[in-house]
This record gives structure tokens, C-alpha cells and sequence, in this order.
């Protein structure tokens, strides 16, 4: 049986072109906030507003072989898991939202580590791609609990590009550094370099060392301008890349491999105030020297798991520049 409907002609309605059609109003950019979350950073430095963690569970416990899960030492799930959410208490005693992954199932060991499961961007997140198999597909627990949450994602990489989101850091709103090593690759790099072109940012690319991890252990903002690097470790680029932009860059005492990365590993609140591992006394001197206030937390057994305040915080809202 044919009803009017389908017989009349559907040339001139609004869904065809017609006089009634409405075009979108508004860009992407504009859109966060209203259609999208708000959620973005332009910056390393700026006023933290909300972070997303996934709270470890009973993965912990298991008889872990520690070379195949990229752990440093036998660690006590109880303990962690305080730890963790000590932590947690800490962002929120500090006005921070904290959002967590809760993954489907059981959680792999290392799902804990959200700052290298995505990177934010001034327009919404870029999904990481974990370097080693063991790592695999924890990014996709982010990806769902990060599109729950409203969060625009630019980019899924793809085809074999390596890519962990602690390797790229914001020197300003507009450049973004990644560090080529170990956990992200030059095909990772090429496919980031044009989405942030897309939204108007340059990528600058630098090597990192044999032997180390993450770009974020080498360069971390504590203002506008300034910054701390690791003493001969930091490529010569970064920190001349800071200075050209007016960066103060600061090097810590250094003691030794494992105490300074832990130092490094912290996460900045806002401007001069940061979260990080407690019992570094030499380091957390060093900063109050330079002004910052620092915030301990206690992550002893967290970092067993070769990682720390800043690999276990996803940060996903900072204030952006006016
Ligand atoms: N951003 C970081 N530094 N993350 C630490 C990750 C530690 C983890 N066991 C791994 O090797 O992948």
C-alpha cells in the first residue's frame, strides 16, 4: 500500500537542501562545552580541574612475572591500592575531579598507569597506542570511559604506531614536544603531527636516550615559565626549545636513577603547586627554593610498578589560556 507520504516528492524539504534546512552553527572548538565536555589542556602548568585514574584491584595480587608485566619489584596489592587511594584523596582535597577508567573485567596490571593511555589536546584526547604487548588494549578501556565522559576523540592511531601518552608534553598552547624512544614511534609521531595540525598546534619531535621511559621524566612545567628538566638526560632541543619560549628551565640535585624519577614524576595542581611522591626530601627542597609548594603523597609501593603520581594521573582538564 502507498501512503501520500511516499508518493509526494521529497525535493525542496529541509532534508534534501531545501528553504527549511538549518546548516551546524557552530565549529568543534566552540561545541566543547556545550554538545562535548569542556574537558582540554593548552598546558602543562595551568589550573588542574579534573584527572582520571583507574584504581588498581585485585590484578595487583596475582604472582606476577615482573619482567612481563614491566614491573620493578614485587609489590603488596593492599598497600598499592592505600597508596592509590590516598592519592586520590589528595586531587580531591585539592578541588580536583577525579574520574576513574573501571575497566570491564579483570584490569591488566599495568591499567593503573593512565597518563599513557591518552594525551588531551586543546580539542579533546588522543588515544594512545601502548608499545608493548602487555600493554595492549588498555587504551580501549580509556577510550570508552573517556567517550562516557564527553571527551571529543581526535585520533585513534593506527597501522603499528607505538604511541603512550607520557611522551608528549605542551610547551605552550599552541607546540606540543613528543619524545621518539622506547614507547612511541616516528609512525605514532607522523599521525599525531597531523591531527594537531588540524586544530592549529605543531608537534616538535625529539629523541630520547636509550634506557629511559617516558618523555614526562625528562621535562616537567611547574608555571608559565618555568620548567624542570633531568640533568643530561633532556635532549638540547627541549630545553632550547623552553628558553626560546621564555622558560626559566631548573635542574634538580641528582642522586640517583631511581630517586630522581620518582622526583620528576609529579603532577602540577596550577601554577607553583604540585603532587608529588613523598620522602624525596633533597628534591622537594630544592623546589620550595624555587618557590613551589609541594603537596607529598606517599607512593612506595606504587612505584615498585615502575611508576608514580604522574604515570597513574590521566590528566584530563586544566584551565586554558583566556
Ligand atoms: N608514564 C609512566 N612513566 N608510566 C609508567 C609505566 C610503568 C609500566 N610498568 C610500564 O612499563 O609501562
Amino acid at each position: 500500500m502507498t501512503t501520500e507520504a511516499h508518493t509526494k516528492s521529497s525535493f525542496g524539504t529541509a532534508a534534501y537542501g531545501g528553504a527549511g534546512w538549518v546548516p551546524r552553527q557552530m565549529s568543534h572548538a566552540q561545541e566543547l562545552g556545550k554538545l562535548w565536555a569542556s574537558y582540554r589542556i593548552d598546558s602543562e602548568w595551568r589550573t588542574l580541574r579534573a584527572v582520571i585514574v583507574h584504581s588498581p584491584g585485585p590484578e595487583l595480587d596475582d604472582d606476577l612475572d615482573l619482567e612481563k608485566s614491566l614491573m620493578l619489584e614485587p609489590l603488596d596489592g593492599g598497600k598499592a591500592r592505600e597508596e592509590h587511594a590516598a592519592m586520590c584523596e589528595a586531587y580531591r582535597s585539592a578541588g580536583i575531579d577525579v574520574h576513574h577508567v573501571r575497566p570491564e573485567g579483570r584490569a591488566t596490571p599495568n591499567q593503573m598507569f593512565c597518563a599513557d593511555l591518552f594525551v588531551m589536546t586543546p580539542q579533546g584526547a588522543i588515544i594512545a597506542r601502548p608499545a608493548g604487548q602487555v600493554r595492549a588494549g588498555e587504551e580501549r578501556m580509556m577510550a570508552r570511559r573517556l567517550a562516557d565522559l564527553g571527551v571529543p576523540i581526535l585520533k585513534t592511531l593506527t597501522g603499528t604506531a607505538t604511541f603512550e601518552g607520557a611522551d608528549l608534553m605542551w610547551l605552550d598552547e599552541h607546540t606540543a614536544m613528543i619524545g621518539r624512544g622506547h614507547r612511541t614511534n616516528q609512525e605514532a609521531i607522523d599521525q599525531i603531527t597531523t591531527v594537531l595540525a588540524e586544530i592549529g598546534c605543531e608537534t616538535i619531535p625529539v629523541d630520547m636516550p636509550f634506557g629511559t621511559m617516558h618523555f614526562m621524566g625528562m621535562l616537567r612545567t611547574l608555571d608559565r615559565n618555568l620548567a624542570v628538566c633531568w640533568p643530561r638526560r633532556t635532549p638540547l632541543a627541549t630545553v632550547r626549545a623552553l628558553q626560546d619560549r621564555g622558560y626559566n628551565v631548573i635542574f634538580p640535585p641528582y642522586e640517583d636513577d631511581s630517586a630522581s624519577y620518582r622526583a620528576m614524576n609529579f603532577v602540577t595542581l596550577g601554577p607553583r603547586k604540585i603532587l608529588m611522591v613523598a620522602g624525596l626530601a633533597k628534591y622537594q627542597d630544592f623546589l620550595e627554593e624555587h618557590q613551589i609548594e609541594c603537596v607529598p603523597v606517599v607512593t612506595d609501593e606504587l612505584s615498585k610498578a615502575a611508576g608514580s603520581v604522574g604515570c597513574l594521573t590521566g590528566v584530563l582538564a586544566r584551565d586554558v589560556a583566556p
